[in-house]
């Protein structure tokens, strides 16, 4: 059988609220306990809490960075068990399509969809050497304490010791999970299977920690004291996991975390100190950083007052200064910018390899709509600059609707409106990733040796004097 990657194949009882565990085989209230001393309250379990995180994203399209603020799930965890719950859904939803494969072996009927995450988060934890006891045992008595599904617990025994026996073993040579359908068609269409099959294999690996120094020049020193690689775009890349609060220069505002090709956009614009730029979909605020750093007068806007304290904080950390401003940048009329920086809402399906449940937690129908939004901004943006101004036009996409199809018909649109490739003639950029527009492409899988990047499109639009 082919288990779901899977939209609510299941009837009733909702994935990770099954509750305290009653006898099996009965819907009365337990009703023995009525006199009894409050029980002293269980320590939340990360397990269930992972469960929790996977059936919102799947079932509820709800991405995990919407489930992990403090009234989420994870609100009572302590720091280590907050962690753990929230690598094991990360992974899960990471590894779904390889978790499915060694399910799928051992499973004759699709189980249903809370039943399905629990095989599927024990099936990770064994694959990746857990010690396999506890795990059976913990997701048999999950199982047992769902009322709807209770009789389902011999089942995930007996499929999860088969499962215990083979999957450390297989798990190395499972080719890396498919994105599901709503995005594999568009993108195959765009980059071919070939193209999709190693973004894919990136996707699977994950991603290293890379930080943007404040001091470009003080990149090789950094390097140095934080046991960290330079990339070839002066970013710095590190491939142990840390503590981010803990590493040091992060007290002293040093550092700010940031992609190296998130770093990219800012470095194109080429911000001199005294230019007024704005930042024109700025939290939390990566690129004000950057575009502050090298000494311009920013002006960060976006439309979410929440985000846009992530800028403070962020400017507060590395003593930097932008005027912030909450707008819809749609409405926003202060003209005659130098340059502007527009880093526009869009799908995120670059940003995958960090965020594993975005392709779960959509299906595309969102698309058109900020594709539209897109188009709407930079024609505002452009309206704003002043003759002879700068426009960096950026998203974390890998779809050409949101990119390379943007900045061609943004081009058409508005007479005298350019793109030169001596603007792409910075350190680390490679000929190849330059578009027939005069943009950048950046994927997942380059820079494969070196741990890869996010995907990102990026052009600078150079508005006629
Ligand atoms: C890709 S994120 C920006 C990331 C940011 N530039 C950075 O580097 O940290 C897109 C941002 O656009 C904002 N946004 C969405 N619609 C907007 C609008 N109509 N006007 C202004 N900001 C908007 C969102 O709140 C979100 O913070």
């Amino acid at each position: 059988m082919t288990p779901p990657s899977g939209k609510r194949p299941h009837r009733g009882g909702r994935p990770g609220r099954s509750g305290p565990a009653r006898p099996a085989g009965t819907n009365q209230p337990d009703r023995s306990n009525r006199q009894a001393k409050p029980r002293p309250e269980r320590r939340p379990d990360p397990r269930r809490a992972a469960h929790q995180l996977v059936s919102s994203v799947i079932d509820e399209q709800k991405t995990l960075a919407d489930l992990l603020g403090r009234t989420g799930p994870l609100g009572r965890f302590d720091p280590a068990d907050r962690a753990r719950a929230q690598r094991l859904a990360t992974e899960t939803l990471r590894h779904l399509g390889r978790l499915d494969t060694l399910l799928a072996e051992h499973l004759s009927h699709m189980p249903p969809l809370p039943v399905l995450i629990t095989l599927r988060i024990a099936t990770y934890e064994l694959a990746t050497s857990e010690a396999a006891h506890g795990v059976v045992n913990s997701a048999v008595t999950h199982v047992a304490a769902m009322p709807r599904h209770n009789r389902l617990k011999g089942m995930t025994n007996a499929v999860l010791r088969k499962v215990a026996a083979t999957a450390p073993s297989r798990w190395p040579d499972l080719p890396p999970s498919p994105l599901p359908d709503w995005l594999r068609a568009p993108l195959v269409m765009a980059w071919g299977e070939a193209g999709v099959v190693a973004m894919e294999a990136a996707h699977a690996r994950g991603a290293p920690l890379d930080l943007t120094p404040r001091d470009p020049s003080a990149a090789a020193d950094m390097a140095q004291r934080l046991e960290a690689r330079v990339l070839p775009t002066g970013n710095l890349r590190i491939d142990r996991p840390v503590q981010v609060s803990r590493l040091e220069g992060f007290d002293a505002g040093e550092w700010w975390v940031q992609d190296a090709a998130a770093a990219i956009p800012a470095r194109l614009l080429g911000a001199r100190p005294g230019e007024k730029v704005l930042d024109m979909c700025a939290a939390p605020g990566g690129k004000t950083l950057q575009l502050a750093a090298a000494g311009a007068e920013v002006t960060a806007l976006d439309i979410s007052a929440a985000r846009t304290e992530r800028i403070t904080e962020n400017l507060a950390r590395t003593g930097l200064g932008a005027e912030i401003v909450v707008a819809d940048a749609l409405d926003f009329d202060r003209t005659g910018w130098d340059a502007i920086l527009l880093d526009a809402p869009c799908s995120a399906t670059g940003t995958i390899r960090r965020h594993p449940d975005l392709p779960h937690a959509q299906d595309g129908s969102r698309i058109g709509d900020l594709i539209a939004l897109q188009s709407g901004l930079i024609d505002h943006a452009l309206s704003l600059l002043r003759p002879g101004g700068r426009l960096v036009f950026c998203t974390c996409s890998l779809i050409p609707d949101e990119g390379e199809v943007q900045v061609a018909e943004a081009l058409a649109r508005h007479p005298g409106l350019s793109t030169d490739p001596a603007d792409l003639d910075l350190p680390g950029l490679e000929a190849d990733w330059i578009t027939q527009e005069g943009g950048l492409r950046l994927r997942p899988d380059h820079w494969a040796g070196l741990g890869g990047m996010d995907g990102f499109y990026i052009a600078m639009l150079r508005k006629p004097a």
